[in-house]
């Protein structure tokens, strides 16, 4: 008899990888002074069900409306809407209607950006999350008439850790820091995702009724992060926890999935200036508190440099006790940057000579790491999500109209079913015609447009022994 040992998930399964949505808007004469802010909370409760959540608690200041939601933020400045949600919500059904209601407040879109990791349970997700495909074709039905129509970029290695995923369509085109408004200020970002969290750093975004929110926010280091951020916390019955902190125009915010077999944290500070902290400092500081098996980190401006250097998007260090598995530089149409590495605690391993299906024993444990860290070669169940993560994207694309699924935010799924399926006919039959990129697609291509080199000279990676590592990041990774 032979034994089944795949091992089995808990089910349900919660999906802590979030879709994150930027828009940015003009003010015409007629619109109000606060903008978007204007918009009131029934609608934002209406645009909140469109995408499958709820709101659960806010905070304001003079700069932004901050609220917590069931699954994940929405953050909402005068001409600027951030909303990052997880789980299987639908955040882009809520882009349709946002754009009408913005409308009624005489402002237009100019800037759209969308960004995610890889899911961790893609074939959960509803439609237009069903693939970066899918979801790329729905923004450019509602954002390709700014500037090019809007470019996709995927980065990171596909076989190991998550990539990431970014579309971004701007009315103006590439956005240089010297020609903004002497008020406007580029947004830089720092994101984090972290898989595989040690259990005793899980363990406290557990609920324990003798615990408030704010205790475990102190506690567990995470208040320490953005001491001057007034925080808005949240933890969830039997378990999770979500905060946002805002200070000035800046904000951080952590969502965290703690349970064991899909645990999941993410961190993400925006919005404030970059000379304010060190960014691979503070990716410390947070791994500290995690302790993740992986790790994932987006560092991002929205604007060029006017001599087309950047003293953001870059780390000045690894993290102590992780190796660096891929470090990608993707420079957007739109101007501006992305940076993506991925990091895992094993690449420490193999560079210091473990070999490969051997028990890992990494010599040294993330800063402020326990004997629990997990520091183990990946289970079959990891292997199997990984697998079903890094199904292949498409290679070239059937045309706008051939794909028409601008309508899908009240329309007959069946019926965007169908035209799909007849798209993605049409596209295997154009695939095994042409057998490579469609020279209009931006979609696929990141490995052409955001790697750079694979002459093994990537600073994050050398002496690592790190085969996926796209190369060097702009000339400018010293890791
Ligand atoms: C707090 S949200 C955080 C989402 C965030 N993207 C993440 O996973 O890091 C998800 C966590 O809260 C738990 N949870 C409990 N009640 C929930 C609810 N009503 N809606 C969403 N998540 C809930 C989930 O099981 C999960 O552990």
């Amino acid at each position: 008899m032979t034994l089944d040992t795949t091992p089995v998930l808990p089910n349900p399964v919660f999906e802590g990888s979030e879709k994150r949505v930027e828009i940015d808007f003009n003010f015409s004469a007629a619109s109000p002074a606060n903008g978007l802010r204007a918009l009131s909370r029934g609608q934002l409760d209406e645009l909140m069900s469109l995408a499958a959540c709820t709101i659960v608690s806010s905070r304001t200041n003079a700069e932004l409306d901050a609220y917590v939601l069931s699954e994940s933020s929405l953050f909402v400045y005068p001409t600027k809407w951030v909303l990052k949600t997880c789980g299987t919500t639908k955040l882009l059904r809520a882009v349709p209607r946002l754009l009408e209601m913005a409308a009624e407040l005489s402002m237009a879109p100019r800037r759209c950006k969308y960004s995610r990791a890889s899911f961790l349970f893609p074939e959960q997700q509803p439609f237009p999350h069903t693939s970066f495909e899918h979801e790329a074709f729905f923004l450019r039905q509602h954002f390709g008439h700014l500037g090019n129509g809007g470019s996709a970029y995927v980065l990171g290695d596909m076989f190991n850790g998550l990539q990431w995923h970014v579309y971004v369509a701007d009315a103006q085109g590439a956005v240089y820091a010297d020609e903004l408004h002497p008020m406007a200020k580029p947004t830089h970002k720092l994101e984090v995702c972290m898989t595989d969290l040690a259990k005793s750093a899980a363990a406290p975004f557990f609920r324990d009724p003798a615990k408030s929110a704010a205790q475990v926010t102190t506690e567990t280091g995470i208040r320490g992060l953005v001491p001057s951020a007034d925080i808005d916390d949240y933890v969830f019955e039997p378990c999770g926890y979500s905060m946002n902190g805002i200070a000035g125009g800046g904000f951080i915010t952590i969502h965290i999935t703690p349970e064991d077999g899909f645990s999941y944290a993410s961190v993400e500070v925006s919005g404030f200036d970059p000379a304010a902290y060190d960014p691979a400092d503070m990716v410390s500081r947070i791994l500290g508190i995690f302790k993740p098996g992986k790790v994932s980190v987006s560092l991002s401006v929205d604007v060029a440099s006017s001599n087309g250097e950047y003293s953001w998007g870059t780390l000045a260090a690894r993290p102590h006790g992780y190796g660096c598995q891929s470090a990608t530089c993707q420079e957007l149409a739109t101007g501006g940057r992305v940076a993506y590495y991925t990091f895992s605690p094993a690449a420490v391993s193999f560079a210091a000579g473990t070999k490969e299906g051997a028990p890992m024993t990494a010599a040294a444990p993330a800063k402020g790491g326990e004997a629990d860290a997990p520091l183990r070669p990946a289970s079959p169940a990891t292997v199997l999500r990984s697998t079903l993560r890094h199904m292949p994207s498409f290679s070239s694309l059937p045309s706008d109209s051939d794909y028409d699924v601008a309508s899908t935010s009240s329309g007959d799924e069946n019926e965007v079913g169908s035209r799909l399926a007849a798209a993605l006919r049409q596209l295997g039959r154009a695939r095994s015609r042409s057998g490579s990129l469609s020279p209009k697609s931006s979609i696929g291509a990141a490995s052409e447009q955001g790697d750079v080199g694979a002459a093994g000279a990537c600073a994050a990676c050398k002496g690592s022994g790190v085969a996926a590592c796209a190369g060097p990041v702009a000339a400018a990774a010293v890791l």
